[in-house]
């Protein structure tokens, strides 16, 4: 893996000399919106989304897609699942121009992009550049800018939850999405012990959470649960393990593991899910974790057994009713 430096692809792994240990996420470079009357106007066919099936962030915008019922309107191209010297790569030239790689799409928008060379993008067919790399900001275009091209008017972010959704966002993000991270990329103990102990005190909140409330935010269903869903589902299969993400399974956590299910089990969203890809992905790419790219063979809990989420009353409900 590596990143681009003044427009030059450079292999190198993440730098943690400087942090003491850590690993510090880089901010995504393009953060464009698309919203009607703008530069970039929301229009069927317009817009292509360049993800990897593997990577948690990407998962979430393939998920939003399919929710929004976006499929027809925006394409998709799958990366390779192994993230090796060149970065993210096709297995067939990309459709749009034949590249071979991720990193030629950024310098594609930017010649002398300095930066890491991430998934998901969401690519302008029209004016040739990227509009988003950041999957927090895609969700939330999916969820709501191509409303009169779809006539798909379900609400993820609703304007009467977004303190909840963005108080719960925060730590589950800096914990838990990014906590799985900072664990697996550590490379001193105490600081891997720190975000190890992190990760799981932010589970055992939400565990509790969960059996106050149907959803993270509530008694409804949004972006907030999403965002979470896809670090559980990669969480013992991969984390667990690779990660050295190992104090609890989730499927030691009763309700983290209905929740799961449930969301695994909604229509439509099993097929986001490939396992092949993201256990391929995780212990093939990162060699300086596991060297010999043993890919371990578990697959975390049965998600097709049913979730029982619907047999309970949560506390939210009855505040509600
Ligand atoms: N902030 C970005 C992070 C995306 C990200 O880090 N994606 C990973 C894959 S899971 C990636 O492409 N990593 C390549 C790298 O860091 O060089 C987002 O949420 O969209």
């Amino acid at each position: 893996m590596g990143r681009l430096i003044d427009g030059q692809w450079v292999d190198q792994w993440y730098d943690t000399s400087s942090t003491g240990g850590a690993f510090k996420r880089e901010d995504a470079g393009f953060r464009d919106w698309i919203e009607p009357g703008a530069r970039f106007a929301p229009a069927s066919g317009r817009y292509h989304l360049y993800v990897s099936l593997a990577c948690p962030w990407a998962h979430r915008t393939l998920i939003m897609r399919h929710l929004k019922g976006l499929e027809s309107h925006i394409g998709v191209t799958v990366v390779h699942p192994h993230m090796l010297d060149q970065g993210w790569q096709f297995a067939e030239p990309e459709p749009l121009y034949g590249y071979r790689c991720m990193h030629q799409l950024y310098t594609h928008t930017r010649p002398d992009y300095t930066g890491r060379v991430t998934v998901p993008v969401l690519w302008d067919r029209q004016e040739e550049t990227i509009v988003n790399n950041e999957s927090a900001e895609i969700i939330r275009i999916f969820n709501s800018a191509f409303d009169d091209v779809t006539g798909n008017r379900d609400d993820y972010y609703p304007s009467a939850l977004q303190n909840e959704i963005e108080w719960i966002n925060e730590r589950v993000y800096s914990d838990i999405n990014n906590g799985v991270y900072k664990a697996g990329f550590a490379t001193e103990q105490d600081v891997y012990e720190q975000a190890c102990r992190e990760l799981f005190a932010a589970l055992d909140w939400v565990e509790v959470l969960l059996g106050e409330r149907r959803y993270l935010a509530g008694s409804e269903l949004t972006l907030a649960d999403w965002r979470l869903f896809t670090t559980l589902v990669r969480f013992d299969p991969v984390y667990h393990g690779h990660f050295k993400c190992n104090l609890q399974r989730i499927e030691d956590y009763p309700n983290l593991l209905g929740y799961l299910r449930e969301l695994y089990q909604w229509p439509g969203i099993a097929d986001t899910v490939d396992f092949e890809h993201i256990k391929q992905h995780y212990y093939y790419s990162h060699s300086s974790i596991n060297p010999n790219r043993i890919v371990a063979l578990g697959m975390g809990p049965d998600l097709h057994v049913p979730h029982q989420r619907d047999r309970k009353v949560y506390a939210t409900e009855q505040q509600e009713s």
